[in-house]
């Protein structure tokens, strides 16, 4: 392989978003590559490809391609292929809806299943969407956010919305993956990237 060859495949990275039905991943996917949201919500059915290209810092260029898994690929024979390969993993669910987070035990499941074999793991990171409120023009308000609304949701009377923290994936035993810290859910693709070849160094 040429140089060349070489340089381009490493630059080009899979980032596969999974999560529950209308936990907003095509809308992540959609604003990130194509600065586009939809209101209406329209079910993925399989998946969708987004392919943008960044530029990190140090004037590094990777393209990213994004795998948008349709919620309703859980337990289905093909999620385990749309999952391999894949170096970064957007786990997302909706703040306001708790049950999408807990659901995120499946989705971790699967991951941990279409890797069972790989001897490189992707790097995970966990997502709490919809912290703005479209209907409203605002941002959710406070109780939706880290620990009280994350005592709140285990109590199972109210929104979870512990984003990106690294006590959640220690509590659950998920392991020590590297996760993306507290940010608008954008930069989460950048700074997954930046992990992603972290890793590989
Ligand atoms: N308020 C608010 N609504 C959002 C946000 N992101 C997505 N939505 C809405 O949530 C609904 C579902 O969004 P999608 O992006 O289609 O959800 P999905 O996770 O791709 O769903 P599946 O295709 O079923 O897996 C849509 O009506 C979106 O407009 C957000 O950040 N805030």
């Amino acid at each position: 392989m040429s140089d060349s060859e070489e340089e381009s495949q490493e630059r080009q990275l899979k980032i596969v978003l999974i999560g529950d039905g209308a936990a907003g991943k095509t809308s992540l996917a959609s604003r990130f590559a194509q600065e586009a949201f939809g209101k209406q919500y329209k079910q993925t059915m399989g998946l969708d490809f987004f392919l943008k290209r960044i530029t990190l810092p140090g004037n590094l260029n990777v393209t990213l391609q994004v795998w948008d898994i349709g919620g309703q690929t859980i337990g289905g024979k093909m999620l385990d292929k749309y999952i391999y390969g894949a170096q970064g993993i957007l786990l997302v669910y909706d703040i306001t809806n708790y049950q999408s987070f807990e659901n995120l035990e499946d989705w971790y499941g699967a991951v941990k299943k279409a890797n069972e074999e790989s001897e490189v793991q992707p790097v995970i990171a966990l997502v709490g969407n919809k912290k703005f409120d479209v209907t409203r023009g605002r941002p959710r308000s406070s109780e939706f956010f880290p620990k009280r609304a994350l005592r709140k949701g285990e109590n199972g009377n109210g929104a979870h919305g512990c984003y990106g923290c690294k006590s959640v994936f220690r509590r659950r035993g998920w392991g020590s993956s590297p996760i993306v810290s507290r940010s608008s859910s954008l930069s989460h693709f950048p700074a997954l990237t930046r992990e992603v070849r972290n890793e590989a160094r």
